[in-house]
């Protein structure tokens, strides 16, 4: 980290202002926040959007510019929040008019051509914080990771950034780029994977998962559905970001197809034992010597059914192949995902508290084993999720957005007329599990003094 003190921004209250490019999802969550907060704020979009935009933002305190240039030019801090695929188009235009001695950031999911996009565009008398928000525009900011990125800033400029973004009351985690997007590879990258591979597995079989009988089968399966439905209702450019312009995160969603594969072979061709001790493998190297962290009780999960004609709560036995293979996945590469907290994704913990649920439960573990082995119930979508796995990970390694897009949109619109209701629940059961988790939580600190929550 270089720093660059000779032009200090003022630190006296509130007296920097703040400049968002971008003014998507993300983008007016942080013009509204910051603005609530007492910073001037001028925010762009797309020039064609600026009519509109202005007319949106009329009688607010936000004031809407025409572009990037006069925003740039007026601003202390200037927040590019655009497409990750974008990200090098839009600074090299709107780079060179930033105002001389202000500190620039972005909010893309994946810091390596953001960073290097900043390097290659910005003055060098512009100094560099960036950001980003582990969750998406519609979450509760307070308490979810916030990272901030001090790259080419002094120690005021990263604490006026600070104070700015406290706004939030999220959890400030300083990381440089290359640690953000080696986390973010474990905590989201592969996550989405997995959940899209789903959404492509059932759109494959034609089905609503939750009107077919065996996925009426309480949490597990609301959890693996309300997320599913999560990640198809935001945009695909979030994740075809996140997930094809960082190299890490490449190396891993095909290390998860891999494993997705090699089980589904063993499966069937009924190599039991051998299926067997890779799952208590993987088990040791992930949970071993671990007392369970993250909670999640089956009867909160139950209430959030997406189905309304079958009875809920009588729990079927699945195999679970995209669970035993994320296990799988994280021991082949030694991952410990609790290490990871501090990347935490709303999405991340509800799945690592899904997957923990059934290996910390040897009879839950086994049953899945036998039901992979035994029970030709899921074959059909066990297979359908394996290519679909494959097929991801294809998509994430050619670095093909038009070929991501096209497969996402397909299953987004299949899924489109439930959106809404899975939505409302998705964000329900998020907001109980976790209000539950930290109730848990606390009474467990309150009885052992020892929360690792
Ligand atoms: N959504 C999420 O859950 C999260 C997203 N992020 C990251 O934040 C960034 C923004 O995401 P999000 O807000 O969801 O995406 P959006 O698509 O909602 O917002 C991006 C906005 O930037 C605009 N834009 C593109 N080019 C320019 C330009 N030259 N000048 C001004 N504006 C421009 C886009 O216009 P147009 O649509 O016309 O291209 C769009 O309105 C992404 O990099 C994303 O990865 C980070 C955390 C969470
Ligand atoms: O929680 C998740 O994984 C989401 O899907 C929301 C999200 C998307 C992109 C980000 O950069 C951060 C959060």
């Amino acid at each position: 980290m270089s720093t660059t003190d000779t032009l200090p921004i003022p630190l006296t209250n509130h007296d920097a202002t703040v400049g968002i490019i971008g003014m998507g999802d993300m983008g007016r969550l942080y013009a509204r926040k910051i603005s609530e907060a007492g910073w001037k704020v001028t925010a762009c979009d797309r020039p064609d959007k600026f009519e509109a935009l202005k007319a949106e933002f009329q009688g607010s305190s936000i004031t809407v510019l025409e572009n990037g240039h006069l925003v740039s030019r007026c601003s202390d801090y200037i927040i590019y929040s655009v497409e990750a695929e974008n990200i090098d188009a839009v600074v090299k235009l709107y780079g060179p008019s930033t105002k001389m001695g202000a500190i620039v950031g972005g909010q893309t999911s994946c810091k390596a051509p953001e960073i290097a996009a900043f390097e290659k565009h910005l003055p060098q008398d512009v100094e560099i914080v960036s950001c980003h928000s582990l969750h998406g525009p519609k979450v509760d900011s307070r308490g979810q990771p916030l990272v901030i990125i001090s790259h080419r800033a002094s120690a005021s400029s990263t604490a006026l950034i600070t104070r700015i973004l406290s706004c939030f009351a999220s959890k400030t985690v300083y990381l440089s780029a290359l640690e953000h997007d080696r986390i973010t590879a474990d905590t989201q990258a592969v996550t989405h994977a997995a959940f899209l591979s789903m959404g492509t597995a059932w759109h494959a079989n034609a089905q609503f998962p939750w009107e077919v009988e065996r996925y009426n089968a309480g949490g597990v399966e609301n959890v693996k559905i309300n997320i599913m439905m999560r990640i198809y209702s935001n945009k695909w450019h979030v994740y075809a970001g996140l997930a094809i312009l960082n190299p890490a995160a490449r190396d891993q969603i095909r290390a998860y197809a891999e494993s997705v594969t090699e089980l589904f072979k063993l499966m069937i061709s009924h190599k039991t034992e051998e299926f067997r001790q890779r799952i208590l493998k993987g088990r040791e190297a992930v949970f071993g010597g671990r007392k369970r962290e993250v909670l999640l009780r089956d009867d909160i999960l139950d209430q959030y059914s997406l189905s309304a004609r079958l009875p809920n709560g009588q729990r079927r036995p699945n195999s679970h192949l995209s669970l035993l293979a994320m296990v799988d996945c994280w021991w082949k590469l030694g991952i410990v995902p609790y290490e990871h907290m501090i990347c935490e994704t709303p999405l991340f913990r509800l799945w690592l508290g899904v997957v923990e649920y059934i290996y910390s439960d040897v009879t839950l573990l086994e049953e899945c084993i036998r039901t992979a082995m035994e029970d030709d119930t899921f074959r059909m979508d066990d297979l359908e999720f394996t290519f679909a796995a494959r097929g991801w990970s294809d998509a994430v390694s050619f670095g093909d957005f038009e070929g991501y897009r096209k497969r996402f949109e397909k299953v987004q619109t299949y899924f489109a007329p439930r959106v809404a209701e899975a939505t409302r629940l998705g964000n329900e059961m998020i907001a109980k599990i976790f209000e539950k988790t930290r109730e848990e939580g606390a009474s467990n600190e309150d009885a052992k003094g020892d929360s690792s929550l």
